[in-house]
């Protein structure tokens, strides 16, 4: 018989813990799902009566909060009353990449995966299973339940790796329709009991034919690899990009040429000014230094060179723009549309956006930032994070707009960074009549009509075309 599962905790309510935690209080109704924090600032938004003020922008998510939150979806800081009342504990924590010691720059950093199993042990009185939901290296698992099993007051833990494939900006559809759930655990006999248990939580709106079932190291690989072949596509038709450019091929073309044949497919062919996002680079570095630790140096520098030709595309991006303006942007104002990693999300984390700005302020270019959803504070946020120059130099040249137009006015350039369908439909002609002539566009996801533009009078440079 299989346990059924009444309650669910959930430690941390950030970009994955929320909306997942909302999805299964939404589509299981009999399950009381607590989402807690140490951060009382965002358990405070989520808890916001106007759910539009949730701390996470997804198309559809401040709907499901309002459907379920209070019913059975409840935010707290809590956390070991949470934990103690649970019967299976998700870990959805951030796993950066190290910034310190053994493993900087490449390894996850899994201090707060192993607080969070400390805090387990010291609280659990019953038994529980642990589900690791953030995204860990192959073997994490291991860990955890040695810190767990060694606490030596009787409580029986199960761990499951349950990794998250949901993309920003589409969660909610992504955890609607899963294209798959995946779960590992123990081959043992209670291992698959709790396999199961976490099986039927999901059942309850996912397929079953859908989810998919594997051993703990299984599952944890597959996170990082499926990332890791999303990304490599990103950087496959970015290198390409660069050869169209120089060919006279246009890359949008060979992405549909290519992505016809069923066998290559016709998603992620999207030349960029390169990908972003706070998992592609640090799974990957993650995965890099994993495969160096096995000696497997061949198979490390395999995967570090998706980094390496990200890093060359929002380099050359920003390059292009100081070659195509005279070799010089010192005190010239550039309009940034768009400051975060895509579309219809606020985060900006590893945003490309940061990089190009970073590059050009370094050549003293003013900049005029407008995004629909990313507030002023976060934008000073990220640059002064690099801390390549002092909060006061970004202040003096970086400048915020709510206003496109404003951000657009007297420009010598614009540089589109993210890829919001609303530049699509501006009044391009007026953003032309007040910029600085000539008036260069360039465009880094290649979503303008460069044509339509070109005939207005705008100097358009696309990338891969
Ligand atoms: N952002 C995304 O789209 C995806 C992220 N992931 C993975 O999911 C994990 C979480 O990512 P995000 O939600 O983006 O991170 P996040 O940084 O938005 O949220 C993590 C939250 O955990 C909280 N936290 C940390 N330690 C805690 C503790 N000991 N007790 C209570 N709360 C604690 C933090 O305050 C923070 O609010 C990462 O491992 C990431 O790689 C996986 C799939 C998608
Ligand atoms: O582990 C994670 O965090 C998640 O990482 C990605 O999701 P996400 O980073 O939210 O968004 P993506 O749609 O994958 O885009 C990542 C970056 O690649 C860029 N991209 C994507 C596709 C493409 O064709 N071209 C391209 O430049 C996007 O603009 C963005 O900057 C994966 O798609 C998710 O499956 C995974 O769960």
């Amino acid at each position: 018989m299989n346990k059924k599962i009444t309650k669910i905790c959930c430690i941390g309510a950030g970009y994955v813990g929320g909306p997942t935690m909302a999805v299964i209080a939404q589509k299981c109704p009999h399950i009381k799902v607590t989402v807690v924090d140490l951060n009382e600032a965002r358990i405070a938004a989520w808890n916001d009566p106007n759910t539009e003020n949730i701390p996470v922008y997804e198309p559809g998510l401040s709907e499901v909060v309002a459907e379920a939150r209070g019913r059975n979806l409840f935010f707290s800081t809590e956390v070991d009353k949470a934990i103690d009342e649970a019967e299976m504990i998700f870990i959805s924590v951030n796993t950066p990449t190290k910034t310190y010691g053994t493993g900087k720059g490449m390894a996850a950093d899994l201090k707060y995966i192993e607080l969070c199993a400390r805090q387990i042990a010291r609280v659990a009185k019953d038994d529980k299973i642990v589900v690791e939901k953030s995204t860990l290296p192959v073997r994490t698992a291991e860990a955890v339940k040695n810190i767990l099993q060694n606490t030596g007051n009787g409580v029986n833990y199960q761990i499951l790796s349950n990794p998250e494939f949901l993309a920003e900006g589409t969660a909610v559809e992504d955890l609607h329709a899963p294209d798959r759930v995946l779960i590992g655990g123990d081959t043992t006999p209670e291992g698959q009991e709790a396999l199961n248990a976490l099986v039927e939580v999901y059942a309850n709106w996912v397929p079953r034919e859908r989810i998919l079932t594997t051993n703990l190291w299984s599952s944890e690989l597959s996170k990082l690899t499926a990332n890791a072949f999303l990304a490599q596509r990103v950087s496959s038709i970015n290198a390409l990009s660069e050869l169209c450019e120089r060919t006279g091929a246009d890359v949008t073309e060979v992405a549909r040429s290519i992505g016809t044949d069923s066998r290559i497919g016709p998603k992620f062919l999207k030349a960029s000014v390169g990908f972003g996002g706070s998992c592609f680079q640090k799974d990957i570095l993650n995965l890099v230094y994993i495969a160096r630790s096995y000696g497997l140096k061949e198979v490390a520098d395999y995967w570090e060179q998706v980094i390496i030709m990200n890093d060359h595309q929002k380099s050359r991006f920003a390059n292009n723009i100081v070659k195509t303006l005279y070799n010089t942007v010192s005190g010239k104002k550039i309009a940034f549309l768009g400051w975060a990693f895509k579309k219809d999300t606020n985060d900006t984390r590893e945003s490309a956006a940061i990089y190009v700005a970073d590059a050009l302020l370094n050549e003293e270019a003013g900049i005029a930032v407008y995004d629909p959803k990313v507030p002023e504070s976060q934008v000073f946020f990220d640059l002064d994070y690099l801390g390549t120059r002092s909060a006061d130099k970004n202040k003096q040249l970086v400048t915020n707009y709510t206003d496109p137009y404003e951000a657009c006015k007297d420009a010598h350039a614009i540089a589109i960074l993210t890829e919001w369908d609303e530049f699509k439909t501006y009044d391009w002609q007026r953003i032309f009549d007040n910029m600085k002539k000539p008036a260069f566009l360039f465009d880094g996801r290649s979503i303008v009509d460069s044509a339509a533009l070109t005939d207005i009078g705008f100097k358009v440079y696309t990338i891969g075309k």
